[in-house]
């Protein structure tokens, strides 16, 4: 198999860092690793994880996906600007009461995670079309396919991509070129910490009691404890993401974590919507103590299951 080049956003940290690391190690060097980030300062990270392959089959550069030039100076810099496999990957969060977030908060999200995208892919897919061949690979969320308390806007971040890309897929078609969403749940990422702390510090005046209460002692209380219980690391995300890069027929869409799974699959399961909302309102504020039970029985299973193996036994079925 000759050699692919692939392209990443967003590899100073987290997901983005874990496939460019995971590609670049790849004993059977099948990938050329593209790993941009928008601020070369923060490539420490990266350069410890991809030790002795720097220059060889990973090279870092420079790309803010909120700027347009940036994009096409990494791009053109890229020999023949020839990308088999783009990863749009660079996202951010956001988490609060919409009345207490500011509209520039709230472009800033869809700036980055869905006119990242467009902005990449009006950068890339003119030269994809003509050769009649790549995979574009995108970071999306389970929030892409369901909306989450207190993450209106992050979700609608998502909801865009997925929309567009579905849209897109149709198209690529034609030209032969493939389209994958991933669509984790909760991983553990400096994500998790930035949107937590970003959380916790939010200014909650402008919303009534109820609502602030609400966020802090339901949402936030409840945050580090789901992470825990059902969140994935970015390793097994990216292990799920080279998969799907390395299939001949890769899906369209592409769920990473089995622990979520139940819950995406209410959306798919009442067409008129309201089966996942029922299910989500039942669980925050009917069924609070049985979802917390629930979240412990998992986090028990889960420290229970990593102890043997830490220990080298077997691990328990
Ligand atoms: N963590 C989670 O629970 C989940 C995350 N995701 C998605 O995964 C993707 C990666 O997130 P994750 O690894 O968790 O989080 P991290 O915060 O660890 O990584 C996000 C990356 O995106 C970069 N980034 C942000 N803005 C820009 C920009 N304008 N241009 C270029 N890069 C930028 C960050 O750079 P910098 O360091 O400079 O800020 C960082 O490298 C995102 O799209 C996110 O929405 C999906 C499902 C779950
Ligand atoms: C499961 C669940 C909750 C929270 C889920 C979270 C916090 C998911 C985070 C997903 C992320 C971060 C995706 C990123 O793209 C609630 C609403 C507390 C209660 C109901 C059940």
């Amino acid at each position: 198999m000759a050699q692919k080049t692939v392209l990443i956003t967003g590899c100073s940290s987290g997901i983005g860092l874990a496939i460019a690391a995971k590609l670049a190690r790849d004993e059977q060097k099948r990938f050329k690793v593209y790993a941009t980030m928008r601020n070369l300062a923060k490539q420490d990270d990266l350069i410890a994880a991809t030790e002795g392959y720097l220059g060889k089959t990973m090279e870092i550069k420079e790309m803010d996906v909120c700027c347009e030039d940036s994009i096409r100076n990494c791009v053109s810099s890229i020999p023949d600007r020839h990308i088999d496999i783009l990863v749009s990957n660079a996202g951010v969060g956001l988490i609060g009461p919409i009345e207490c977030q500011t509209i520039e908060e709230m472009k800033t999200v869809m700036d980055t995670n869905f006119f990242g995208l467009v902005r990449l892919l009006k950068e890339t897919l003119p030269d994809m079309k003509r050769r009649k061949s790549g995979h574009i690979v995108i970071i999306s969320s389970v929030m892409g396919i369901q909306g989450i308390l207190f993450n209106d806007v992050y979700a609608a971040s998502k909801f865009a991509v997925e929309g567009f890309c579905e849209s897109l897929a149709i198209q690529a078609l034609k030209f032969k070129l493939h389209l994958s969403l991933i669509e984790p749940g909760p991983v553990v990422t400096e994500f998790e910490r930035k949107v937590f702390e970003d959380g916790m510090k939010m200014d909650l005046s402008a919303a009534d009691k109820e609502t602030a209460d609400m966020f802090t002692n339901i949402y936030l209380k409840n945050y580090k404890s789901i992470f825990q219980s059902l969140g994935q690391t970015a390793e097994d995300v990216a292990e799920h993401t080279m998969k799907i890069m390395l299939s001949e027929n890769p899906p369209f869409r592409h769920q990473t974590n089995t622990l979520y799974t139940p819950m995406t699959t209410l959306k798919y399961a009442d067409p008129n919507g309201d089966l996942p909302i029922d299910t989500f309102y039942k669980m925050v504020f009917q069924h609070d103590k049985i979802f917390n039970a629930s979240l412990n029985f998992i986090k028990l299973l889960r420290w229970r299951s990593k102890k043997s193996f830490d220990l080298g036994k077997p691990q328990p079925q």
